[in-house]
């Protein structure tokens, strides 16, 4: 008789606010647990307390009238310097549109972007999105406070925080056409150092790969946030945490909205003196976000295939 292997699943972490002291033994537990999920899959599901009911159905209406808006209002959300900006009717992902926010946990980023979309103001939208950025760039840095802890370079952390800015994407994948399975976006690893990902409603269409090359259909809930590695941060950790390819796949009849917090170092990246022994010797050059960015951006091809492993050949070593 066939055994009948259970499909494989990222790990899932309690981080709700309620459980969590600093000083106990059991934080202490969490940050070895934390640590060790990003290391084995480059991102974890957290479950986290830190969105209300109220932020959350804010954050849903908030979506609905974003993407509702006119196309011709929509394309004003140019590229920003991390290659962000309104991405629809693509040819190779039709499903797919996008628009982002730069530097969304502050004030300032989310009066200019709620301004270019209604000139004459939309306050809620402003604050459901300055507020829900908050959140989910104060989950980011419970849990790198944490990973950090655990690997011993906390004050690399705090310092490299000093310089970090968040950026908030709008996603929305179409449902297919025809009852098909369809790509909603390709494998891909974030650019980023870090991001963070809140699926609007229950269901599937995330997919993340694993390290021997097995792809994990992850089941998500608004309660539940992806935290993911990014390339920057496969460098800055020397290589101990990889971002995992990951892309969605579309199938049924539901649309799906996914809001997507990613960070930004705007400073040198280097690998923490902590992370370099005998045994781990130094596997990045320091190296500066953006550029990393625009280099990944010149290497992309034509027909927007992007190199694999960019993050090593830009400045491994
Ligand atoms: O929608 C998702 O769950 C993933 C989105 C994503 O990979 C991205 O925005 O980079
Ligand atoms: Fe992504």
């Amino acid at each position: 008789m066939g055994s009948l292997a259970q499909p494989k699943q990222l790990p899932v972490i309690d981080l709700c606010l309620k459980y969590l002291k600093s000083s106990s033994s059991s934080w202490v537990a969490k940050c070895d647990e934390i640590t060790r999920a990003l290391e084995e899959y480059g991102c974890f599901i957290a479950v986290y307390d830190g969105v209300s009911q109220e932020l959350h159905d804010a954050t849903v209406v908030a979506s609905e009238e974003l993407f509702d808006l006119p196309v011709e209002v929509k394309v004003l959300n140019t590229k920003d310097a991390a290659g962000h900006g309104y991405m629809g009717n693509l040819p190779k992902i039709p499903l797919f549109e996008r628009l982002s926010i730069e530097n969304a946990t502050t004030p300032q980023g989310a009066e200019t972007f709620t301004k270019l979309m209604w000139p004459s103001g939309n306050p809620s939208f402003c604050e459901s999105v300055l507020a829900f950025t908050k959140v989910l760039a104060e989950l980011e840095v419970m849990v790198m406070r944490m990973v950090a802890k655990s690997l011993g370079i906390e004050q690399d952390y705090v310092k490299l925080l000093e310089f970090t800015t968040y950026i908030l994407k709008f996603n929305k994948y179409l449902s297919p056409p025809g009852g098909e399975r369809k790509v909603g976006i390709y494998p891909h690893t974030d650019k980023c150092f870090m991001t963070t990902i809140q699926q609007q409603e229950d269901g599937k269409g995330l997919e993340v790969k694993t390290k021997d090359g097995e792809w994990i259909e992850v089941d998500l809930k608004p309660a539940f946030f992806i935290v993911m590695a990014g390339d920057v941060c496969t460098a800055w950790s020397n290589g101990r945490i990889e971002a995992p390819p990951h892309k969605v796949m579309m199938e049924g009849n539901k649309d799906r909205i996914s809001l997507v917090v990613s960070s930004f170092i705007q400073d040198k990246v280097e690998v923490p003196q902590g992370l370099v022994d005998e045994d781990h010797p130094l596997k990045f050059k320091a190296f500066n976000h953006y550029k990393y960015i625009e280099y990944h951006n010149s290497t992309t091809d034509a027909n927007g295939k992007r190199l694999k492993d960019a993050i090593r050949s830009y400045c491994g070593i």
